[in-house]
């Protein structure tokens, strides 16, 4: 096992949910397709609700700025009553959020209504949030050694906090001091972290970003945050540049942290 110090000037540990928290294969294997199958009988069911009408205007919306990109399908709006209409916009929808899953989009409106969907599965026991066993343990400790715990992921932050909340580690959300998504901006964006930064009230480098994928590490670096790369199970492959370039984790029992003994 590797041991990683944690500068001295980390204040707080911002944790990325897929690949880092929580393995690739729950979200892609019980989460997405919970949404691939059911999101034409969520919104027949929910259709009329002021909620699934604000996700199916941020997706019509999203959908216009998509309309130049290959395959992109767009959402018209519903023109009068009856039931094939209603049916029509209804598939529009259904086969844009396929679209948009098929290239593992980011978009904060699918991410909104991936995140309503989810409520029932989780409120219902259907599915509980996965968290790699080493998660928990480490969290408390640097908890107990003052340090700050946030999350940033692309999953909008109801999303992350139903995985938390009904973990299979139970409810675990008093672990965490808050929460980003996309809203704050994309993880490949540095100025996402320096808005994340300001949030906070710290400074960029009194943050320690952990994340699986180069992209984010790189933009976050790139507004000084300090970054670690965790590979776990089932994570995408680094090259040998990125292997050699970023601090690497296995776990998060790896991390050392001054105060630690
Ligand atoms: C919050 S659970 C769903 C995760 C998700 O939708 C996703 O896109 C994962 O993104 P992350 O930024 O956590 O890698
Ligand atoms: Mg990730």
């Amino acid at each position: 096992m590797g041991v990683l110090p944690v500068p001295a000037e980390v204040r707080a540990i911002l944790l990325d949910i897929e690949g880092t928290t929580t393995p690739i294969a729950f979200v892609q294997e019980t989460l997405f397709p919970y949404i691939k199958d059911n999101v034409k009988e969520y919104l027949r069911a929910h259709w009329e609700e002021e909620e699934c009408q604000r996700d199916v205007g941020l997706l019509r919306k999203q959908a216009q700025e998509d309309s130049s990109l290959d395959g992109a399908v767009l959402i018209p709006l519903e023109s009068g009553s009856g039931k094939e209409e209603l049916e029509r916009v209804i598939q529009a929808v259904v086969d844009n959020v396929h679209w948009q899953m098929s290239l593992d989009r980011k978009t904060t409106a699918l991410k909104q209504l991936q995140g309503h969907m989810w409520r029932a599965a989780y409120a219902t026991g259907h599915v509980k949030g996965e968290v790699f066993e080493d998660v928990v343990p480490a969290i408390r400790k640097w908890r107990e050694a003052g340090m700050k715990v946030y999350i940033y992921s692309s999953g909008s932050v109801e999303a992350q906090k139903l995985l938390f909340g009904y973990s299979t580690e139970g409810d675990i959300l008093e672990l965490f001091d808050g929460h980003f998504d996309t809203k704050i901006g994309p993880k490949v964006d540095s100025e996402s972290y320096r808005r994340i930064a300001a949030s906070i009230g710290c400074a960029t480098n009194n943050i320690l970003f952990l994340t699986d994928v180069p992209r984010e590490a790189n933009a976050a670096e790139e507004a000084d945050t300090h970054v670690a790369v965790v590979i776990r199970p089932g994570n995408a492959g680094l090259t040998d540049d990125e292997k050699s370039y970023y601090s690497l984790i296995s776990s998060f029992t790896e991390l050392f942290l001054p105060s630690s003994t």
